[in-house]
């Protein structure tokens, strides 16, 4: 801790029970002048109430039965965190950071800082300040739990869900680097601001710092899903549209039964939350650049511009696994839609909710290296992610691509009001 640390500004982590007062201090409140109530949810955007534009304003509701950033509209940017707790962490110092978490993402997510950018002339200021006048850019901060967080360190052994067995060495995984995979706590952050979601991770890695490290970080730069039928279907970096099979917000039936845990869980804490899996994809864009347009688009069984089945019709007209073209099947046994449909998986679907990303160049090729930061949804990662990635063993799409980072999350349900948090249900009672 810096000299001109203040206990306001970084508390040192205290006790189990965590109050209103004292959670809402750990973040910087105290002294900042922001009402209380307005952390619970007013729906209104700080820019707005400071005189920024109408679309910067824009808020995603942050209590709700499951955590925003899942089934919520997809926005274009996204920021996602690995956090390692630190060898001093305590299952106190743990809960501490949880509820200041929420207290913070329940302001963040309205467009607020999370304490005051001007603050005593010799102290570090609360908030950092790069998102101040921004807005909320539809802001979601979505918190989660890799299986290391229950092992012997805290004791938890017994709080971890029997679906978060770790995903293992999957058949196409000969090129995952173990640095950018995993880790103990995850944050995802999605806003129309890139900004925005920085922000949000940059002040909640700071709030926890006494907790927790930073393991890795990946920033997405637009979206490469699509999670509503109000949107468009976006492309990925191979020019496919991306997104177009999903799960929609405009189907709560379907989610209910993919995407959401329910009474099968062994795990209470868990009902109404998900497990998400996280794959860093690397797509080797200059060798799919010299392929002709044909074989890309019996790679994907899709035509490239329009988005549609190569069995016909529009975008979304039904994929027929049984036309023929020329005598042979329309849609290529070994085609990327073919062996991920659920008719091929046993009627198993996944929402997924991936991001295109950019690292810059590959020093040692001078090769673009980017790809798909692919995330999906689902209520249990080895019965539908693992079952599709099993049957994509045979995709023609593999020539193309390397997954270098995996991780497996749980993602608890969602903070029911002021004074919930994260992982409440399954740490609250925990001495
Ligand atoms: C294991 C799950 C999946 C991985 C990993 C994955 C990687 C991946 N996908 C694309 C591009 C496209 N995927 C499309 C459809 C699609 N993909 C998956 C699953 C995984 N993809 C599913 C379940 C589906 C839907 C299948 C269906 O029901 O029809 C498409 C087609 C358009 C669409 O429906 O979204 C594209 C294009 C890339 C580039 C990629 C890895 C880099
Ligand atoms: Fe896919």
């Amino acid at each position: 801790m810096s000299t001109t640390d203040t206990p306001e500004t970084h508390p040192e982590p205290d006790g189990p029970r965590v109050d209103r007062r004292r959670f809402l201090a750990g973040v910087g409140l105290a002294g900042a002048g922001l009402a209380v109530g307005g952390a619970a949810g007013a729906g209104i955007g700080y820019a707005a109430a400071s005189g920024g534009t109408d679309t910067d304003a824009e808020v995603e509701p942050f209590y709700g039965e499951h955590q925003a950033g899942i089934i919520t509209r997809q926005q274009n940017s996204l920021v996602f965190a690995a956090f390692d707790l630190k060898d001093s962490a305590t299952v106190p110092s743990v809960q501490t950071m949880l509820a200041r978490w929420a207290a913070a993402a329940s302001l963040l997510t309205q467009g607020k800082p999370v304490g005051p950018v001007e603050s005593r002339p010799m102290t570090p200021p609360a908030d950092t300040g790069e998102a101040f006048d921004l807005g909320a850019h539809r802001l979601t901060v979505t918190v989660g739990f890799g299986p290391t967080f229950f092992d012997d360190r805290l004791g938890l052994q017994d709080k971890r869900p029997a679906a978060l067995q770790p995903l293992g060495q999957l058949a196409t995984d000969t090129t995952i680097d173990p640095t950018i995979s995993g880790g103990d706590v995850c944050v995802q952050a999605c806003s129309e601001d890139p900004q925005v979601a920085f922000h949000a991770i940059r002040n909640l890695a700071r709030i926890g710092r006494n907790v927790v490290t930073l393991r890795w970080l990946q920033e997405g730069f637009g979206r490469a899903s699509a999670t509503s039928t109000s949107q468009v279907t976006p492309r990925n970096l191979f020019g496919f549209k991306d997104g177009t099979a999903n799960i929609k917000a405009e189907e709560p039936a379907v989610a209910g039964e993919w995407v959401w845990v329910g009474d099968e869980t062994d795990q209470d804490w868990m009902k109404g939350g998900s497990y998400l899996v996280t794959r860093k994809i690397r797509m080797h864009i200059e060798a799919w650049d010299s392929d002709d347009i044909t074989d890309q688009e019996r790679i994907f069984g899709r035509v490239k511009e329009s988005g549609a089945p190569l069995s016909g019709g529009d975008e979304f007209a039904t994929l027929d696994f049984t036309a023929k073209t020329d005598g042979q099947p329309a849609i290529h046994p070994f085609s990327h839609v073919r062996l991920a449909h659920p008719d091929n998986n046993g009627g198993a679907q996944i929402l997924r909710r991936g991001y295109n990303y950019t690292d810059g160049i590959d020093t040692r090729t001078g090769t673009l290296a980017a790809g798909l930061f692919f995330m999906a949804y689902q209520k249990n990662a080895h019965e539908q992610f693992v079952r599709i990635q099993n049957n994509l063993a045979q995709d023609a799409m593999n020539e193309y691509v390397s997954p270098i980072s995996s991780s497996l999350w749980a993602i608890g349900p969602g903070l029911s009001k002021i004074g919930d948090w994260y992982g409440k249900t399954m740490l609250g009672n925990t001495p």
